[in-house]
């Protein structure tokens, strides 16, 4: 089936106009800062009595069940959510996105994550092109490379076959793959093609996590991934140059253009650094940083360690969703209606966090993943038009895996702050285990607390219930639970590739949406740019200081007490020990590289 999206340019004009106001300005808005007043009234145990409001709150999708009737609100704010998102223009900004509008307006750019996952013969337009023939040129580079690495007919300057694999980069060059990996890492259909083989991630600049992704790594059998947008991330970077250091050091210079190939998409930086064009993958500026998991950015790490069609199969999935989102009417949409509750959550009844509670340890790099794609994209001060908001836009994203959050940070969810909670859970367990005498198997065990939660957190307990317990007296305040905190439970009928794509898409929608409702630019990051400039003001001055023992200069008083005694420290350490030497002892494995590594590299 093909997916085909056209632009109707001249609605777009229309809704665009209709869009520049302040959402909080429009009708519905206020509607429901009147409504939720009496929604603060009803508690969820008298909400959830009712059945016919909680059978219309469960929504199925392609096998995906979402279950919204733990949310503190009727149908009737159900109905005057949706109003609000027509009042937002929601349906002309899905359209507007998907037909490549430059939508991202402070950057000039297209938002078309979508076309990394349409079908081959799928037609989606930027700036009047055809991007999905682009899309699918470099997939079946792709696809072509990960085999031949795979098969052993790419090898490394010594012969060997590249069984290893370190893909570096960071923030959205880093955490979905990770979050992909993560999750496949443990399902046995796509893990059947990685035997023999490693993945391993290098994001931080911190010596440590060098130390810890070339720990028992051979060079000769390493091929190296740099992972990054701009090519000018100065952490990716660093670490590009020293794991490059690594390489040549063991294999000499030749050996980088069969042991490290690149991502990006600025191809003219991937040459200068030295790694040939050719082993170079491309992706777009239309492909945001955080939404660019299935470009190249995953699919390459990815298809090395399971195979091409491993990563197809999750592409799809991601599809899947696209679809869905594009056409399901709104009432039926998941992503829409997850978006729309957490606007319900975040603007209405004022709760500010959200936590992400995936009862399944191959998700436990889900969280991570969507703490990066919501809230750098909806952490925003202004409106798209740069206005500032006279609301609260984005929401703090957190989360562990169930049941071990249960064992951390639940109480205070319980009876503490108010947190809205998704419970993500999955029906057939990636791998089940049977013990013999066991009442329930540890998939069931997982399960029963999936259950159990949300009642937990909607209904509570009362101090009625406790006396009628016979509790002492002064415990019954200590153990009462208010109850009446929102959640909302999906539940996905496995997690294979296909599965991990689709809840990928539904959450990267979902964030999208909240965007689009509080009219705000949810693909630009500018919030980044600010601690990055000063950071190079510092790494010149540790440079000065230590190269030509230059006195700290420029810095505020705070600023510069704490780098004049940094420094100072480090010196007399280094006198004693030597920096290198130091770090040569902690990790012995940095040894034969050891004058090549060095702390500051201006
Ligand atoms: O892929 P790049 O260009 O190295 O950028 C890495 C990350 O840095 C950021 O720009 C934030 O600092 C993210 O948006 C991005 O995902």
């Amino acid at each position: 089936m093909s997916f085909l999206f056209i632009a109707d340019v001249s609605s777009i004009g229309v809704s665009y106009m209709a869009s520049v106001a302040l959402i909080s300005e429009s009708g519905s808005w206020k509607d429901l800062k009147v409504h939720v007043e009496d929604i603060k009234k009803t508690h969820l145990r008298e909400l959830m009595a009712d059945p016919g409001r909680c059978q219309s709150m469960v929504v199925e999708f392609d096998d995906i069940l979402l279950d919204y009737s733990r949310q503190c609100a009727t149908l009737e704010t159900v109905n005057k959510l949706f109003k609000l998102a027509e009042d937002a223009c929601l349906k002309e900004k899905i359209n507007r996105m998907f037909s490549g509008e430059r939508i991202n307006s402070t950057e000039n750019r297209s938002v078309l994550h979508v076309a990394l996952r349409a079908q081959r013969d799928a037609v989606i337009c930027s700036d009047g092109k055809n991007v999905v023939p682009d899309v699918w040129g470099v997939l079946d580079k792709l696809k072509e490379f990960s085999e031949r690495v795979r098969n052993g007919s790419w090898v490394g300057a010594t012969g060997k076959e590249l069984k290893d694999v370190i893909a570096i980069g960071i923030g959205g060059s880093f955490l979905g793959p990770l979050f992909v990996h993560t999750a496949l890492q443990t399902d046995p259909e796509a893990n059947q093609y990685a035997k023999g083989r490693q993945l391993r991630f290098l994001a931080n600049v911190d010596p440590i996590d060098v130390a810890r992704n070339i720990t028992g790594l051979n060079p000769e059998t390493t091929l190296v991934v740099v992972v990054s947008k701009t090519f000018t991330t100065a952490e990716t970077m660093l670490n590009a140059r020293t794991l490059r250091a690594w390489i040549i050091d063991a294999l000499g210079p030749s050996a980088v253009a069969k042991h490290m190939v690149a991502v990006s998409t600025n191809l003219p930086l991937v040459e200068k650094f030295g790694i040939d064009p050719n082993n170079a993958f491309a992706f777009w500026d239309w492909v945001g940083g955080r939404y660019s998991v299935c470009s190249a950015v995953g699919v390459l790490p990815l298809s090395l360690q399971y195979g091409f069609a491993v990563v197809e199969k999750f592409l799809k999935g991601a599809q899947s969703i696209d679809q869905h989102f594009f056409s399901a009417p709104l009432e039926k949409n998941i992503p829409v209606i997850l978006g729309l509750l957490s606007i319900w959550n975040v603007s209405f009844l004022g709760y500010p966090a959200r936590a992400i509670l995936p009862y399944s340890q191959a998700l436990e790099k889900f969280a991570p993943h969507i703490q990066q794609v919501s809230m750098e994209s909806n952490g925003k001060g202004v409106s798209i038009d740069g206005f500032p908001l006279p609301f609260e836009s984005g929401e703090i994203d957190f989360g562990e895996p169930g049941t071990n959050g249960q064992h951390s940070f639940y109480q205070l969810i319980h009876q503490g702050r108010v947190i809205p909670c998704d419970f993500i859970g999955v029906i057939k367990s990636q791998q089940p285990v049977y013990l013999k005498d066991e009442i329930v198997n540890n998939h069931d065990e997982l399960m029963s607390n999936f259950f159990a939660q949300p009642d937990a957190l909607a209904y509570g307990k009362t101090a009625e219930q406790l006396q009628k317990e016979n509790l002492p007296q002064h415990l019954i305040s200590h153990k009462t639970f208010t109850g009446n905190r929102p959640s909302l439970s999906i539940l996905l009928p496995s997690l294979n590739a296909y599965n991990i794509g689709q809840l990928l898409a539904t959450y990267e929608h979902r964030v999208a949406v909240q965007g689009f409702i509080w009219g705000i630019n949810s693909f630009d990051q500018w919030g980044v740019e600010l601690g990055k400039s000063l950071a190079t003001q510092v790494r010149k001055q540790l440079h000065a200081s230590r190269v030509k023992g230059e006195p700290v200069e420029g810095f505020n008083f705070s600023t510069k007490t704490m780098l004049s005694k940094y420094l100072k420290v480090l010196e007399n350490f280094s006198n004693h020990m030597g920096e290198k030497k130091f770090l040569s002892n902690l990790f012995p494995l940095l040894n034969k590289c050891s004058g090549r590594i060095t702390l500051v590299d201006v």
